[in-house]
């Protein structure tokens, strides 16, 4: 059993393996001197030491609790925040956005908020991206609108002149809002600033539509996506329904993980088949997919198949290891070519099929957040001030145990979250089927 202890920094969840994280000014210098020194021991606590905790029996490792501490780090009336946004669209952007500027400007008194435009590009200065200037009126209104109003992008940028950046807008805390590659980045550029011993805090928001953030038990934007998913469901499952042989296949988003396929196809029963990434399959034999589709069509007359989109990628030779700018790899259409397996499988035999292909990803993941999803973010945005208003540096807001809490940067980085084929999905949350190659080595 955990226990709760209130201690100088706030409340602090005590366990066996408790993990705190890491403030500005290791040094003890004056701000410092409230930490008590079992944090500073325990900020030395090891990924893997975490994850040996985490095979075995009984209680979880447990990880600093969000939320306000007694003590601020940074004098709100002089504090300069920038806040950013990287990598694909995610529902809730703009509810993280809004929590964040208005828990920084109410609750703590900071006027000066800044959101950098187009991800990484907007603090490089040859892009020439202009900075928003964030306050309640702008971002007013804000969460009826999907996508993020600062924008986003993929690609690379220098880490040392993003620095120098924060350091020439003199900022004191940078909220970070993105996926595994953005947390990378965020890592660096947290290393880059305790290198050069400046006073700048780096405070990550984990984003990712496909939920794959090691250690992070949900991310926001999901639950959005596997609501409007089973609307894309419902109306394959009526097409299929209303022709001979009629075949609803929906495409959903999942590069290497496949949670919004399979919750999507538990939310929404009418799914007989579901194929995400972590499950290997054939198409063709008598334990293939194709066999099994036609023997669903002859017991039944119509059939209902989600696939994620990072499913049976090994059926394209040609993949080749291409990337984006980010270095994620580029995927092979995996619906269209199913779409097209079946309808040449079927013909073959000379069997009447009637196929609907519907792929709402884009769509989806440029919604806004549904209701609990932005309940969910406003928490998010808030603990994130409140961790970096502490001083609070390399750190994640995450969710563990219901609870919200303080994940270290590189431990959500480390590896991807995947289903666990053999386990309950709501228990899968932290099991993984492997090391997966994680994009971006460098
Ligand atoms: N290892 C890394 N070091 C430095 N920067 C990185 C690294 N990995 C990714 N980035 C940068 O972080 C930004 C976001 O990364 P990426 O495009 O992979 O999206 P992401 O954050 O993983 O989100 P999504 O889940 O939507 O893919 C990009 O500008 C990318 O170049
Ligand atoms: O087409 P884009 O913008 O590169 O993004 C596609 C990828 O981003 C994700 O939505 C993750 O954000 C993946 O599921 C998807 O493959």
């Amino acid at each position: 059993m955990h226990h709760i202890e209130i201690t100088d920094t706030g409340i602090t969840e005590i366990g066996k393996a408790s993990v705190t994280s890491p403030l500005l000014n290791g040094d003890g210098t004056s701000h410092q001197s409230f930490i008590e020194e079992k944090d500073r021991v325990l900020v030395n606590i090891r990924l893997e030491e975490i994850e040996a905790d985490l095979q075995k029996e009984g209680p979880l490792a447990s990880f600093e609790l969000a939320g306000p501490r007694r003590k601020i780090y940074f004098d709100s009336s002089k504090l300069r925040c920038a806040l950013v946004t990287c990598g694909g669209l995610c529902p809730g952007l703009n509810d993280i956005i809004r929590s964040i500027v208005l828990e920084l400007y109410y609750h703590y008194g900071v006027r000066t908020i800044y959101g950098m435009r187009y991800g990484l590009q907007g603090f490089i200065p040859k892009y020439g991206h202009d900075v928003m200037d964030l306050e309640p009126a702008s971002v007013a209104g804000i969460l009826d609108r999907g996508g993020s109003i600062l924008g986003s992008s993929r690609g690379p940028q220098e880490i040392g002149e993003i620095v120098d950046c924060l350091e020439r807008m003199n900022i004191g805390i940078l909220f970070m809002v993105g996926g595994d590659g953005t947390l990378r980045a965020a890592v660096k550029i947290a290393d880059e600033i305790l290198q050069r011993n400046l006073k700048i805090s780096v405070v990550g928001i984990p984003k990712t539509i496909d939920n794959d953030i090691y250690m992070i038990s949900r991310s926001f934007g999901f639950e959005t996506a596997v609501d409007v998913s089973t609307q894309a469901i419902i109306g394959a499952h009526n097409e299929a329904a209303g022709y001979p042989n009629g075949i609803g296949l929906i495409k959903l988003m999942g590069r290497h993980s496949g949670f919004i396929a399979a919750t999507a196809a538990l939310a929404q029963q009418d799914v007989n088949f579901v194929l995400i990434p972590e499950v290997d399959f054939d198409l063709e034999g008598p334990n293939g997919f194709l066999a099994a589709l036609e023997k669903r069509l002859a017991l039944r007359g119509h059939a209902v198949i989600v696939v994620a989109e990072g499913a049976g990628q090994k059926f394209f030779e040609n993949n080749g290891g291409e990337t984006d700018e980010s270095g994620n790899i580029r995927l092979s259409d995996i619906g269209i070519y199913l779409k097209g397996a079946m309808a040449k499988y079927f013909k073959g035999k000379g069997i009447e099929v009637n196929i609907k292909y519907i792929d709402p990803s884009y769509m989806i993941r440029s919604l806004p957040a549904n209701a609990n999803d932005s309940v969910f973010c406003g928490f998010l945005g808030r603990n994130a001030v409140h961790a970096g208003m502490a001083g609070k540096t390399k750190v994640v807001i995450g969710r563990w145990n219901n609870h919200f809490v303080h994940i270290p940067m590189e431990a959500a980085t480390s590896r991807r979250k995947q289903v666990s084929p053999t386990g309950e999905l709501w228990s899968a949350v932290m099991e993984t089927t492997g090391q997966l190659p994680m994009k971006n080595p460098a």
